[in-house]
């Protein structure tokens, strides 16, 4: 039975950098996580174990590293470009590299006198890009967050639902509405050239995720998910899609008449599992096409 290679890509996943930038004594900390992922000739590799085209994953690691202290990290949309073009440009039998890079945040401790050198980590939240570039020049950027953490205590509601045997749930005019924001949305264009606006647009679209959460009277998440797409699409031209997974962190009433007291939205369980999942994407209607960008 005739038996054939199919898509195929290697790279090396998770290297874990952490750059101290030092201002004299005032210091600023750079921590990311960088995967690659290289895909091209690969036939003999797979085939006959020759490893003539391959660029080994280790050199992707120090190449990781080695940029780092060549260029600095900077916004990590602009680093992960550079990692790309450079492998797809360096080596022809690379056609195509995709760079992850997650980044994790540090808030200055304020101490009083003059060090500026310690930090806590800021909270939960994680920074992260996907780019995409081929040996046809094209790039892709497709940035976002992931665990922003938002609760609203008032201003949602769940009801007019499919009741079916099954159903349990009470309908509710007033109940918290909290979630982990996972975003990731695509850049229109890519620009070459070295001034970027990656950090103040990441910036803004978070601002935006959080204001659309924030100042919408939730009838579902569903809908809330929408308006915080919208609300980035109409706001920032830079971005044509934006895609969602939100879980629904239940918060339930606990019924304390066993304890002959009330509980009028006071007192909830915030169930942990299983939660409700919710998943959308919001785009522009004549966003252009996507290519790889999503892969
Ligand atoms: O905002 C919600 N959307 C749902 O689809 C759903 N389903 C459910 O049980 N609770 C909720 N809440």
């Amino acid at each position: 039975m005739p038996v054939i290679l199919g898509p195929n890509r290697y790279g090396k996943a998770e290297t874990r950098l952490v750059r101290v930038v030092r201002d004299g004594g005032v210091h600023h900390i750079k921590d990311v996580n960088v995967s690659s992922a290289l895909s091209g000739d690969m036939e003999d590799v797979h085939l006959t174990g020759g490893n003539a085209a391959v660029l080994p994953t280790d050199t992707q690691k120090n190449t990781a590293f080695a940029f780092a202290g060549k260029f600095g990290v900077g916004q990590i949309e602009d680093f992960a470009l550079l990692l790309a073009r450079h492998y797809v440009d360096s080596q022809p039998t690379i056609h195509h590299a995709r760079v992850e890079i997650e980044e994790y945040s540090w808030r200055r401790i304020p101490v009083s006198g003059d060090r500026q050198h310690s930090f806590v980590r800021d909270g939960q939240e994680v920074r992260t890009c996907i780019v995409h570039h081929d040996r046809d020049g094209r790039s892709t950027v497709v940035s976002g967050l992931r665990d922003l953490v938002v609760l609203n205590s008032t201003g949602s509601e769940f009801h007019g639902y499919i009741e079916d045997e099954y159903t349990t749930l009470q309908p509710t005019a007033d109940r918290i509405l909290a979630t982990a924001v996972s975003a990731q949305w695509r850049h229109s264009g890519v620009s070459s050239s070295s001034s970027s606006s990656f950090g103040e647009s990441y910036t803004e679209v978070r601002r935006c995720l959080l204001e659309a959460f924030a100042e919408t009277h939730s009838l579902s998440l569903q809908q809330t998910l929408y308006a915080m797409g919208e609300r980035v699409l109409t706001t920032r031209e830079e971005v044509c899609e934006i895609r969602f997974a939100m879980p629904n962190k239940h918060h339930f009433l606990v019924d304390l008449a066993p304890f002959g007291l009330g509980n009028d939205n006071e007192v909830y369980y915030a169930a942990d599992r299983p939660y409700g999942l919710i998943e959308g994407a919001v785009l522009r209607d004549d966003a252009p096409d996507a290519a790889f960008a999503w892969e």
